[in-house]
């Protein structure tokens, strides 16, 4: 069971300054963008291409500072990493020439604690304090000229024009190549992006809304919504803040909203804009909806995939007939498939409902083995990016060798030969009544494609000689060596699988920098993980302010795509990512520490090289890179597809196995998830959803989650007020409780913790439910000193701060939704020890979604689920461990390391597991 509250509600509504903005009569969107006079490409704001060639000969061009990426190092570069690997461990004994100190090496714990720890709460969005607007505009035009050297600037015309003439634009450009924070400036301004008033039918009767005026621009995680809103709002030298009167830029996040009355670019987490397209099928707030890092490919991108390409094929009745225009933009994906995926009917590429995975994954390979530099060649990482240029699925060289004009084929070679373009003769004046230039760049397959070449600064590539058995003492090692040799500029960013290894490794780093000499700068070493409070995730992209000090990123795949982190010049890649899986033999999920992809590995070198030339270092060798999957398998081909299916039911879709995506799970696991919905009540016989389904689905909780809650509305406000305490804990990014250190620090921490396990212990046998029940009602009704009632239990505050976020939200929500009659007192209330009775309550709407994820006691002591009849057994991280044995279990989540385990696990009878069953 997937943890995670994945969305928001509540999000920001139309507002009066955009409804000033709106246009009384719908326009139609004018089809021409640019004219040719005299050789001169002209925009029709009167700006000429050729004005644009001048601006560009006087900036640097790319392609002459970009230099090959290598695969070795050189005698400035310090040792290549063959050397680093063979010598570093005594290098760093030997202390003086790196110089590292050898006499203390005190444990960093402290330090690795106090670098966790938030700092105070509101956010300076500006870092630097900078708000009022001359500011504002000063630092814009200071940006103005990076800006200009971006390698996208030279297509701005290019993407404004696809755009005006065709209603999908699919974007290949190289990571930092511009495009997550240029592209949405591009075109805020374009004709078609303005709100208009349109007449739509509702019911039978004609109604007046209003569409369109914002873009919407997708990120799979928050904290990238969050830098990149940050960074578009001081180009554009807009304000963006909480409570900002007005603003062009504002972004949309779990938990956070900052969306100004003007708002033009709007960033979004995907989960928000899904959750903005179960309310608002129509989209009717945006002119543009900018899919970006499509390649990630979680599952709520590929719902809103097919939800836009829905809606891109529909008559538009409910959006008044105006069109929404779609970008989908990667560094490292090969648009074949998704130029397929969009494209009209009968046109080509010919879309193969469901199976494009496999088919662009070929077309990759096939381009990087044909390339000039052979699949040895680490040029053709830098150079070609991920993109097989004059790549182009099998269909569409067919159809070009046929005879029948292949519009991509035209496309990717006008991305590659960008310069001749400007050859091309078109009379811009007359071009309104000309029907044949008209059709000049108006795809018949309605996809635009246009590719992004260059990168702005070179990123030198080195691999490991030898394959390294312990990837984190390499990492050290790496990190020591490039902070004692590489002089200051330049930050690093390590990628590491997860938050114990980034701990860890944080430790250790911070018990070296103990033991540098004067002479080498300091080391701040930050972590960057999910779990991390905002602030803390947002002091990660601040400079550094300490003198002679280098910033240490050790981070997650977070900060692969999309963001940069200042100051970064070097990353360290450990090849590796944990990855959420399903297995369906054992119908569970489970977290794995698998290596990473070649698109993860070539995006992971992307964060280097954004603001002056970097180095990655890879701690693999390249033959082991070569051997890498070209990209991962797409979430909704690895997991559990419970919401997805739940989802698409909520927007009315009748046959989800015939709903457009990208790729689909196979049908059984399809018809799984359908018999799970209807197990959980969420869909009824025929298959439609239920009252209960359609409650669920409103809420930001997996599937699961809101069956529960559903099913206490149905007590008790009371059952309920307790059960949404449960799950706030449950849906945390990070656990609530953490784990002793020692076996002396148990017995500590089992003392400390028996207010919460209660008089009868394991709060009163009810396990890790009834636990966290307790734990929340006793941290909430505490008044003196919360963290210091955490820290004494070993109870995570960070965790327990964002429950309590979750419990405030929920709360409203069930209100909202007439679950809840009212909101309950504030805190503290009254508390008192949960009974047997009441935790067999709540056990009972626990099994109701999760009776699936049960096992009984057998005859040899040993547990086996209901469901598969597997051996489980029980996490040391459960309240349950080593604990006197129960006839059976219910466990909502699922680990599988050395075995299987079963996680927050709780007591159940038997006969109430088949009463969930027959219910
Ligand atoms: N927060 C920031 N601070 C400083 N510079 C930034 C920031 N965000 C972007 N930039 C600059 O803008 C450039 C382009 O960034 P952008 O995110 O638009 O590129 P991109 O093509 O979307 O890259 P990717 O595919 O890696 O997400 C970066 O290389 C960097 O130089």
């Amino acid at each position: 069971m997937p943890e995670k509250v994945h969305f928001k509600f509540g999000d920001d509504t139309l507002t009066p300054s955009l409804k000033a903005q709106q246009s009384t009569s719908k326009q139609p969107p004018k089809p021409a963008t640019t004219g040719l006079t005299n050789g001169v490409k002209r925009l029709r704001d009167g700006s000429s291409k050729a004005e644009v060639s001048r601006k560009e000969a006087r900036t640097p061009k790319h392609a002459d500072v970009r230099g090959p990426v290598k695969s070795g190092g050189s005698a400035s570069n310090g040792p290549p990493l063959r050397a680093i690997s063979n010598g570093i461990s005594s290098k760093l004994m030997a202390g003086n020439r790196l110089g590292i100190h050898t006499s203390s090496a005190k444990s960093a714990k402290n330090g690795a604690q106090n670098a966790l720890r938030p700092k105070g709460a509101g956010l300076d969005k500006f870092g630097d304090g900078k708000s009022n607007s001359s500011n504002l505009r000063s630092v814009a035009a200071r940006l103005e000229k990076a800006r200009e050297s971006l390698p996208i600037w030279s297509k701005r015309l290019d993407i404004r024009y696809a755009l005006r003439v065709n209603d999908i634009l699919l974007i290949n450009g190289e990571t930092g190549s511009g495009k997550s924070t240029q592209v949405p400036q591009y075109l805020y301004k374009e004709p078609w992006c303005k709100r208009e008033k349109v007449k739509v039918e509702v019911g039978g009767k004609s109604e007046e809304v209003f569409v369109g005026g914002m873009i919407a621009i997708t990120q799979p995680r928050r904290v990238a919504a969050m830098t990149l809103a940050q960074r578009v709002a001081r180009e554009m030298g807009s304000p963006l803040q909480k409570g900002a009167t007005s603003g062009e830029v504002g972004y949309s996040v779990r938990f956070e909203s900052v969306v100004p009355p003007g708002t033009k670019i709007k960033f979004v987490t995907e989960g928000m804009l899904l959750q903005e397209m179960l309310h608002d099928p129509n989209l009717r707030k945006y002119s543009a909806i900018i899919v970006d890092e499509i390649h990630e490919r979680s599952v709520d991108v590929d719902l809103i995939t097919g939800f836009l390409r829905t809606l891109l094929h529909s008559d538009k009745a409910g959006r008044g007939g105006v069109p929404l225009k779609v970008v989908v933009m990667s560094a490292t994906l090969d648009l074949g498939g998704i130029e397929a995926f969009f494209a009209k009917p009968e046109t080509i590429p010919r879309y193969n409902p469901g199976h494009n995975h496999g088919r662009v994954l070929l077309r990759h390979l096939k381009g990087y083995e044909l390339g000039p530099g052979g699949p040895k060649d680490p040029r053709r990482i830098s150079e070609d990016s991920f993109s097989s240029w004059e790549g182009f699925s099998d269909d569409q060289e067919d159809t070009a060798k046929s005879g029948s004009a292949s519009a991509s084929r035209t496309t990717a070679a006008r991305g590659a030969d960008r310069e001749s373009d400007s050859d091309i003769e078109i009379d811009y004046d007359n071009w309104e009544d000309s029907d044949d230039e008209f059709e000049v760049g108006k795809k018949k397959n309605g996809v635009a494609v246009e590719y992004v070449k260059g990168r702005e600064y070179e990123v030198e590539l080195f691999y490991k000689a030898t394959p390294q058995s312990d990837y984190m003492q390499s990492m050290l090692e790496q990190i020591l060596h490039l902070h004692v040799q590489e002089p200051l500029p330049g930050d690093i960013l390590a990628f590491l699988t997860g938050q114990d290894e980034i701990e860890t490794l944080q430790a250790e780093l911070q018990s070296q920098a103990e033991k540098l000499v004067k002479t080498v700068p300091k080391m701040k070493v930050m972590p960057l993980y999910g779990a991390l409070s905002a602030q803390a995730q947002q002091d990660v992209f601040e400079k550094v302010k300490e003198p002679f000090t280098r910033k240490i990123v050790l981070a997650t795949n977070i900060a692969e795509t999309s963001v940069t982190v200042s100051g970064v010049r070097f990353v360290v890649d450990c090849g590796k990512s944990k990855v959420k899986q399903y297995r369906v033999r054992l119908g569970m999920e489970s977290l794995l520490a698998k290596p990473i992809s070649r698109v993860s590995a070539i995006q992971r070198m992307g964060r280097a090289g954004r603001e002056a030339k970097g180095k990655c270092f890879r701690l693999y060798t390249e033959d082991d890179y070569l051997n890498l999957d070209q990209d991962e398998l797409p979430e909704i081909l690895r997991c559990d597809v419970v919401e997805a299916v739940l989802k698409m039911k909520a927007r009315g879709i009748e046959d989800v196995l015939a709903f457009p995506l990208m790729d689909s799970p196979n049908i059984p696991q399809m018809e799984k998830a359908l018999v799970q919905l209807h197990m959980m009540g969420a869909l009824d016989d025929a298959g439609k959803l239920t009252d209960a389904g359609r409650k669920m689905a409103q809420y930001p909780l997996p599937a699961a989650y809101g069956r529960v809650l559903v099913a206490a509305a149905e007590i008790s406000s009371d059952v309920l007020l307790d059960i949404i305490d449960v799950i706030s804990c449950l849906t945390t990014d990070s656990e609530v409780f953490l784990q002793p250190k020692s076996e002396e620090d148990q017995e500590t921490t089992e003392e400390s913790r028996s207010d919460i396990h209660g008089p009868q212990g394991i709060a009163g046998r009810g396990g890790d439910i009834v636990t966290l029940l307790t734990t929340m009602q006793r941290f909430a009704s505490e008044k003196t000193d919360r963290a210091e009632w955490c820290r004494k239990r070993l109870v995570s505050v960070r965790a327990m701060k964002m429950a309590m976020q979750i419990r405030k939200q929920l709360r409203q929500l069930c209100v909202q939704q007439k679950l809840l009659k009212e909101l309950p007192p504030p805190d503290p209330l009254p508390i008192g020890p949960v009974t047997p009775e009441r935790a067999e309550v709540l056990l009972k709407a626990f099994l109701k979604a999760f009776a699936i994820k049960t096992a009984l006691l057998g005859p040899d002591g040993n547990y086996v689920t209901t469901q598969g009849r597997n051996a489980i057994t029980i996490h040391p991280s459960s309240s349950l461990y080593g604990q006197k044995k129960f006839e059976a279990i219910m466990f909502l989540d699922h680990v599988f390391t050395a075995k299987s385990y079963a996680k927050k696990v709780s007591p159940v009878q038997a006969n109430w597991i088949e009463e969930a069953f027959e219910s």
